[in-house]
C-alpha cells in the first residue's frame, strides 16, 4: 500500500506510542550478513505486527544487498507505508520507486549538490511520493531545512564511509534544532535500544529508523515493541 509515512507517524503519536520505522536490511558493509538465512518478507510482517510506523527497504544491492524485488514483495505483503533507501542521484530514478509501491523514498544531502536535491524533492513531490531528506552535518541540515521535503533525516552514522562509523545519537542533538518546525524529524541508524530513543526525542527527533539492533535482537518484535513502548510524548 501507498499510504503517507508522515500520516503514519502522527496515527503513532496520537495513539501514545513512539514512532519506528524498522528497516529490512540483508547487509552491512559494518556488519556483514544481517538476514541470516531469513525471508525478508517474513521479517518485514513480523515487524509489522509489532505495531511499526513504517517499514524501510534498503534497496541498494552492492553495500547493501538490497533489491527492488524484495521493496515490490514488502509493499504488497505489509498494510503500512514503505520508505525505499538507496543512492539516488537524477529524476529519472525516482520512478521505478514510483512504481514499486513505495510511499516515501530517502534523498540525501552528502551525495548531492542543493539544486540537484532541489530537483529530486519537486520531481518526488509531482509524481507522488514523500521524500526523507537526510543530512549528517551542520551545512547539509541547513540545506535540507530550506527544501520543502515531506520529513527531515539525521543519519547518526556517516553514508559516505557507508555507515562503517561507530556512532551515537549524538548526531541527533547536534542537528535537530537546526529543522524548521511542523514535519517529523526522523532519527535514524545507531538506535541500539529505548535510551537511544529517549535520547533522540529529547533532542527533537519525532520517530526513529532502526535496523541492525532489531535485526541482531534475540525477538524482533518484542525489541521494536520496547522501542514504540517508550510512548508519545515522551
Ligand atoms: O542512509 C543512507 O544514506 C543510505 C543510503 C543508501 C543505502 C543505505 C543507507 N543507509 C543504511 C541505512 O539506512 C541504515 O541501515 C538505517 O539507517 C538503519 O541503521 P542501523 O540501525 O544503524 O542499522
Amino acid at each position: 500500500m501507498t499510504r503517507s509515512l508522515v500520516a503514519s507517524i502522527r496515527d503513532r503519536q496520537h495513539a501514545g506510542l513512539f514512532p519506528v520505522i524498522s528497516e529490512v536490511k540483508s547487509r552491512s558493509p559494518k556488519e556483514g550478513d544481517l538476514l541470516a538465512g531469513r525471508d525478508p518478507v517474513t521479517y518485514a510482517r513480523a515487524m509489522a505486527s509489532a505495531g511499526v510506523a513504517g517499514i524501510s527497504v534498503v534497496t541498494e544491492p552492492e553495500h547493501f544487498g538490497g533489491s527492488m524485488d524484495v521493496l515490490r514483495a514488502v509493499v504488497a505483503a505489509v498494510d503500512l507505508p514503505v520508505l525505499a533507501k538507496d543512492f539516488v542521484t537524477s529524476p529519472d530514478e525516482i520512478d521505478p520507486f514510483v512504481q514499486a509501491g513505495a510511499a516515501a523514498l530517502l534523498l540525501i544531502a552528502s551525495h548531492l549538490e542543493a539544486d540537484t536535491l532541489a530537483a529530486l524533492v519537486d520531481h518526488a513531490r509531482a509524481r507522488g511520493i514523500e521524500t526523507l531528506v537526510e543530512a549528517h552535518t551542520v551545512e547539509e541540515a541547513r540545506i535540507v531545512g530550506a527544501l520543502p521535503g515531506d520529513l527531515l533525516g539525521i543519519n547518526n552514522r556517516d553514508i559516505t564511509v557507508l555507515e562503517v562509523d561507530d556512532s551515537d545519537v549524538s548526531r541527533t542533538a547536534e542537528l535537530a534544532g537546526l529543522y524548521p518546525a511542523g514535519r517529523p524529524v526522523v532519527s535514524e541508524s545507531a538506535i541500539a535500544g529505548p535510551a537511544d530513543v529517549r535520547r533522540a526525542a529529547a533532542a527533537g527527533a519525532d520517530a526513529v529508523l532502526v535496523g541492525t539492533a532489531a535485526l541482531r535482537a534475540p525477538d524482533t518484535v518484542a525489541f521494536l515493541r520496547g522501542l514504540a513502548g517508550v510512548g508519545w510524548p515522551v
